[in-house]
């Protein structure tokens, strides 16, 4: 009997089923291939097809993908539902995003989009919190919520990275953000990070009247993380950060389950992102990965800063547009602008993101002249500014932190 082979994995004809979860990818064939040929075997290799053609019997085209549409380098293709396991993102991945980005039949390949249909999307917990953080930890009203991450980024210790939180938080700040490679080292370890920092939230909650919290990056081997999950619930922390790209998206799930018995919320910091999307021809754009970690069931997640800061970004505006998008009824992700940011930069961010965002700064806070506490009042003051819509020039003249900050680095984008 005929064999399953490549070709049957191409149907320019085809329409999918609303329940087949629909990739987009850009293409560029091998130097001796033509277009249909190296579409289809994306089709194939990342659904039940090899470079052979299969001597099987019985039918297994139910579970095979269709490349239904060739514009241009742009390919769509189908995946019928039965091929995904519900619920367990590295095996989605190891389909839409495995063996085909390193097939030598294309030169290139980017996974641009997806478009999720909802019996797998819901099959995931998708976000407990959301951007309800800004009012269901916080009382943020109408602005944006605001964080810091002490800097140098490790080194600090325990004493010293607590006390700078603490320096922020009176400033005027909601969050203290551990970097994301600190974790557990000798000179700063987490147990004993978690504890003063708690304590100095409480003083500076006491001394603010502002509910404060703490980024704690819990981000290791997936039993520790759920073992320092415990211990930040248990210390009265609403919050664990986890470097979503690193630990991977199997370990960000049970973080999830764990985090749903806890009441937690989960900060991701996307590490490593830039070695999937950074390329613009190859890899796995930030956009699929923050449609990744909304389904999987971060609250927050870095997108960047929309061109302002310091790091490469891609559409910030249009991601951020995605992850606050009707998804069958899953919550939204509040988006984080982070990345070289500081005070004379936050009209322009606000003008571009909107308000439904957190604004992170490390360097545009402890870089301020006179110290992390007036880095954390200028960048305060630079949202509230913006928030009531007056020029943040205008503003700076009775508020002196601002005024200092704009001085130093004006409107200026870091390198
Ligand atoms: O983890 C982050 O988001 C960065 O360390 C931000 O640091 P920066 O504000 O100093 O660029
Ligand atoms: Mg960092």
């Amino acid at each position: 009997m005929p064999g399953i082979k490549y070709e049957d994995f191409l149907d320019l004809g085809y329409t999918p089923a609303e329940s087949e979860l629909v990739c987009t990818f850009h293409v560029e064939p091998a130097a001796d291939m033509d277009m249909e040929d190296a579409a289809s075997r994306v089709a194939s290799e990342s659904s039940n097809g090899t470079w052979a053609e299969l001597q099987v019997e019985g039918s297994i085209t139910d579970l095979s993908a269709t490349t239904f549409s060739i514009e241009g380098n742009e390919v769509k293709v189908a995946y019928p539902d039965a091929l995904f396991e519900d619920g367990s993102m590295p095996q989605v991945l190891s389909c839409i995003a495995g063996n085909i980005m390193g097939m030598k039949a294309v030169e290139r390949i980017r996974l641009l989009d997806c478009d999720w249909p909802e019996p797998l999307t819901t099959s995931f917990p998708g976000p407990q919190f959301g951007s309800g953080v800004r009012n269901e930890i916080f009382d943020a009203g109408e602005r944006p919520i605001t964080a810091t991450v002490p800097k140098p980024k490790v080194g600090l210790s325990t004493d010293q990275h607590a006390q700078i939180g603490y320096e922020a938080w009176v400033g005027g700040l909601d969050l203290l953000k551990d970097d994301e490679n600190l974790t557990d080292q000798e000179f700063n370890p987490f147990a004993d990070r978690l504890t003063q920092s708690l304590a100095m939230r409480d003083d500076a909650q006491d001394e603010t009247g502002e509910k404060k919290s703490y980024l704690v990056n819990i981000t290791a081997d997936t039993n520790t993380m759920l073992e320092r999950a415990d211990m930040v619930a248990e210390q009265g922390c609403e919050y664990v950060m986890v470097d979503v790209i690193t630990t991977g998206w199997g370990a960000v799930q049970s973080v999830r389950e764990r985090c749903e018995e806890l009441g937690l919320a989960i900060h991701a910091h996307r590490a490593m992102h830039a070695a999937f999307d950074r390329i613009p021809s190859h890899g796995v754009s930030m956009r699929v990965l923050a449609q990744i970690a909304r389904i999987c069931g971060v609250d927050q997640l870095h997108t960047g800063t929309a061109d302002l800061g310091k790091l490469e970004n891609e559409d910030t505006v249009g991601i951020n547009e995605w992850l606050y998008s009707d998804l069958y009824g899953m919550n939204d992700v509040l988006p984080v602008a982070s990345g070289g940011l500081h005070p004379g930069l936050v009209a322009e961010l606000i003008d571009r993101e909107g308000t439904n965002i957190c604004i992170q700064a490390g360097g545009g806070v402890h870089g301020h002249p006179d110290g992390t506490r007036a880095g954390a009042a200028a960048l305060r003051q630079s949202v509230d500014a913006t928030v009531a819509d007056i020029p943040l020039e205008a503003y700076a003249e009775d508020h002196p932190e601002l005024k200092v900050a704009l001085d130093k680095w004006g409107t200026e984008t870091p390198r």
